[in-house]
This record gives structure tokens, sequence and C-alpha cells, in this order.
């Protein structure tokens, strides 16, 4: 039987925009499971230990990418790795690549409604299972450094949505294809920094060409367990879902090529072509940069003055929906 634990995130875009929000779900949730909004770190572990403690089974999750990261961190903390609940997104945040990843295109109140009516019915949802990466301690689905950390930086000075995300993208497009004459916004985001990276299993050195084994200078590491980046259709094309292994693309371009790049990849292209990209499939990595050490997990930007990034796998959730699954 499922017994469902909804942890909403008052911070997060759709519970800003509409303080009633969270009332609207607990109408829709009824008698059907426990709703608890967190206001702290402090609150959220709370609720996990009490959730665990109550054998809550599916947890539902209101927010967007940084939520849900915070969330299965806690939700691992509490329950350890053996007795996972499985997980429902109820989409509220600004980009919300995760459910994009699932498919999920409904907002969080809609979603609920048609699950709560599926549990009643006593229908199945359907499942997907997706592996974690456990970056210095915190879970999440996507890592990036260098490029992405800089641009992130900019992106929360004014955060908007997808929309305001592009234009942004597009104003520093069009500053590189000027050649930073526009704005000379460019070259301020856009530069390479020394890098140290390890991978395990496998070597990320064992493939690349000799000119790049010299060069230690990257523009962006990029480490994922689901395909789609936001604003790309699949962008990681060697991550298979749910395998228990990750895809990390570490790019040394700079420049005009690396634009390009980045326009043929954000449009569905393929990254793997460019001769200074190079991708494989890790189980453990550590990175050590040198200059900008800050990082973004799953939209989040992390301060990170030591410069040192452990990144190794993390459980596996199951992820459930009313709606079919992209796989
Ligand atoms: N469940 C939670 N309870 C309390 N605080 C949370 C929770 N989840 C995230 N936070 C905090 O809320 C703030 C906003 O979260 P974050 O930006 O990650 O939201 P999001 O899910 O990405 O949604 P949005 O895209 O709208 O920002 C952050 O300070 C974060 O630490």
């Amino acid at each position: 039987m499922l017994r469902v634990g909804i942890i909403s995130n008052p911070f997060a875009k759709i519970n800003k925009l509409n303080p009633e929000y969270n009332t609207h779900l607990w109408y829709i949730l009824a008698n059907k499971g426990q709703l608890e909004v967190t206001r702290s770190l402090e609150q959220l572990n709370q609720v996990c230990q009490e959730f665990s403690e109550r054998n809550i089974n599916l947890v539902g999750i209101v927010g967007g990418d940084g939520s849900i990261s915070l969330v299965l961190s806690a939700i691992y903390k509490a329950y350890g790795a053996e007795r996972l609940p499985k997980i429902l997104l109820l989409k509220g945040g600004t980009i919300n690549f995760l459910a994009s990843n699932l498919g999920i295109k409904n907002e969080a109140r809609t979603c609920l409604e048609d699950t709560i009516q599926l549990i009643s019915k006593k229908h199945t949802m359907k499942e997907a299972i997706l592996s974690t990466i456990h970056v210095n301690g915190r879970l999440g689905f996507i890592f990036a450094n260098g490029v992405a950390a800089s641009f992130l930086e900019e992106f929360y000075k004014d955060k908007t949505n997808s929309f305001g995300a592009a234009l942004k993208v597009a104003g520093y497009i069009a500053d590189g294809i000027f050649q930073g004459k526009l704005n000379g916004e460019f070259h301020k985001i856009v530069k390479q920094q020394k890098m140290k990276i390890e991978t395990y299993p496998t070597p990320l050195y064992n493939d690349i060409s000799t000119n790049s084994q010299i060069n230690n200078k990257y523009s962006m590491i990029l480490a994922s367990t689901v395909p789609k980046l936001p604003l790309t259709t699949r962008f990681f094309k060697k991550v298979v879902m749910g395998d228990n292994s990750a895809e990390m693309i570490a790019i040394s371009e700079k420049g005009s090529k690396l634009l390009k790049g980045a326009i043929k990849a954000l449009s569905g292209g393929c990254i793997y072509n460019l001769p200074n990209v190079n991708s494989i499939k890790f189980q453990k990595a550590n990175i050590t940069c040198e200059e900008n050490t800050s990082y973004s997990l799953d939209g989040d930007l992390i301060s990170n003055p030591d410069g040192k990034i452990s990144i190794e796998m993390g459980p596996n959730f199951v992820f459930c929906s009313p709606y079919d699954i992209a796989k």
C-alpha cells in the first residue's frame, strides 16, 4: 500500500507566486496523505525522519530542481540506502529539468490530482529508476563547473525563468559572435582554467588525443545521470538512466570554437565531434580547480573555497508518475 507524504518548499517559484498554493494541494490530498511545508533545512531533516519512522513510502516533492536535490539528500540521510521511498515530482520550480527528463509537463496541482485519482482507483503508476551522483555530500543529477558556474553567478543576479535564461545566453552568444565588442560579457564568462581530473574505473586521459593530454585547461566539466540539460534535447548521449554510472563531458574548447559547439549542442547537435571535448562513463571522480572553484549541482550554485570536488555514485531512486515516463 502506498503511504503518501509530501514536502513543499515554500521558497520555490510556484509557492512564491501563489501563497495559497499549498492550501490547494492540502485540499486535493485530503485524507490520502500528509503535506508538510518545510521552512528550513533543519525542518526538512526532521520531516524526513518522521516520514521514515511512519514508513511513508511515496514522497512527493513540490518545487524545482534545487528542492529535489535537497529533499533527496535529506531522505537518504533519514531512510538509509536500503528502504528509500518512491518519489513523486510535483513540478513547481523555475527550470524543472528533472521533470522534463521524465516527460512530466503538468505542474504540481494537476499532477497531484491525477496521482490521487490513480491511487484511489488502485491503478499503478508509471515508474523510472534514476541514479544519483553524490557531490561533496549532496545528492543530485547534473554537475557543472567552469563556464557554467560563472554563467549561473550572472543568472542568479536577476533570476527569472527559462526564457530569461535563454535571453541571457543569447546575449553572451551575440557578444561572442562580435568577439566581445558588444559588451565584453563573453570573455568575462567564457574562459579556461586549470583543473585536475581523475575518473574511475576508466581514466579520462585514456581516450583523448596527445594534444589534449598535456592540456589540463578546461572551460567546463559536466557530469550527469540524466540525458537532458535545461534547454536541450538529449545532450548526454551515453547516459543510460538507472545504470549506476554517470557520464562526464570535459570541454577544453575555447573562444569561437566553444561558442559554435555550444550553439550546435543546445540546438540538438552533438558536442562529441569537437576535437577538445572528451567524454567518459564513470563511477567516481575527483576534480581539483584553482580559479573559479564554485560549481553547480542541479542548477544551485555551490561555493567551494578549497576547489576540491568529489563525485561518487549516490543511491538509485524510483520516480513515479501518473503519466507516461520518457525513457
Ligand atoms: N524542502 C525545502 N525546505 C526548505 N527550504 C528549502 C527546501 N528546498 C529548497 N530549500 C531552500 O529554498 C531556497 C530556494 O530553493 P531553490 O532555488 O533550490 O528552489 P528550486 O526548487 O530550484 O525552485 P526555483 O527554481 O523556483 O528556485 C534555497 O535557499 C533552498 O536552500
